[in-house]
């Protein structure tokens, strides 16, 4: 059985069941469930905490599982990213009330509040700064109001919480991070299983980023579309009944769809349409 960490609570939890739901998995009915076996997969799912889900896997107790890039990092847990999942995107970066400082350099001397004091020291040892780390759980944008610290570094994602406490970003974004699949460092030979997992997982992300494009063209006007939107492989071509004319189906990209669209059109393509892809393997 393949062992996989899933999220149990907090920002990733739902996406990420959601996505191995996609993917054709058992996932558990209540949040109270600590385990979950899927027999027909031969899947084992652990729902754990996603900062501790990279030592787990970094371990090798478990031997895959879903947790945000930036704490896996933190962690400095011995686990690598297999693939991005597309979701659970965040920024980390240091804010603080206006005009308190402009740049990292700003921080020689100060006190900064975080949950993730891991990637801070590294951020700070890379940039040679010296700095205090008050190291918190959460709800750390109170700690400058209560006057434990001059600066935090949290994660940032609409700054909604950063402007209700009345703090603003300032410097470079430390870190990008968004939720990953991850493994144990340097294991050679994949368990029974993964390759199974990854295939349908960047299945589901396909199926969410690409849509199918049909539409009508004159056949001497294929070359042209098919350089608008040349799909992933190449475009399937049939005849149609109305002599000269061909139907084309093609898979684009979701966010390009309109564009892309508009830019048949004008090579002469008609009876142009999109449809959702539910599931595929590529
Ligand atoms: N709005 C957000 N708040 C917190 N983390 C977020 C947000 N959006 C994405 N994330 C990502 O989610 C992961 C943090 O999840 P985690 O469950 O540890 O914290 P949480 O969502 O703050 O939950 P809690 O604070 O209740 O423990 C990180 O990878 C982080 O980058
Ligand atoms: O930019 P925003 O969209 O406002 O999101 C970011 C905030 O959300 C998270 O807090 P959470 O609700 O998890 O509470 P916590 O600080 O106690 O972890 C995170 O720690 C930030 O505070
Ligand atoms: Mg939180």
């Amino acid at each position: 059985m393949l062992r996989v960490a899933v999220p149990n609570k907090g920002s990733l939890s739902e996406a990420a069941t959601e996505m191995l739901s996609e993917a054709g998995y058992k996932q558990r009915r209540t949040t109270k469930d600590l385990t979950l076996t899927d027999s027909a997969n031969e899947v084992e799912f652990y729902y754990l905490r996603p900062r501790d889900i990279a030592v787990y896997v970094g371990e090798g107790t478990l031997d895959v599982g879903i947790s945000g890039r930036d704490l896996v990092l933190d962690s400095h847990a011995d686990a690598e990213v297999i693939m991005g999942l597309g979701f659970g995107s965040s920024t980390f970066r240091f804010a603080g009330r206006p005009g308190v400082a402009e740049s990292i350099k700003d921080l020689a001397g100060k006190r900064i509040a975080t949950s993730y004091a891991g990637v801070l020291q590294d951020h700070l040892a890379e940039n040679g700064v010296d700095a205090a780390v008050v190291r918190l759980d959460g709800a750390v944008e109170s700690a400058v109001q209560l006057g434990v610290a001059d600066v935090i570094a949290d994660v940032v994602e609409t700054g909604t919480t950063l402007r209700q406490a009345g703090l603003e970003v300032f410097g470079d974004p430390i870190l990008q991070s968004e939720a990953v699949l991850i493994k144990r460092h340097g294991v050679e030979t994949p368990p029974n299983g993964l390759h199974q997992l990854v295939r349908r997982l960047e299945g589901v992300l396909i199926a969410r980023n690409y849509v199918m494009m049909d539409y009508d063209i004159r056949a001497e006007d294929v070359d042209a579309a098919t350089a608008v939107a040349p799909g992933l492989e190449s475009p399937t071509v049939s005849p149609l009944h109305r002599q000269g004319w061909v139907a084309v189906r093609v898979m684009v990209q979701r966010a390009e769809a309109q564009r892309l669209m508009d830019q048949l059109w004008e090579v002469g393509a008609r009876a142009i349409l999109t449809t959702d892809i539910h599931a595929c393997r590529i």
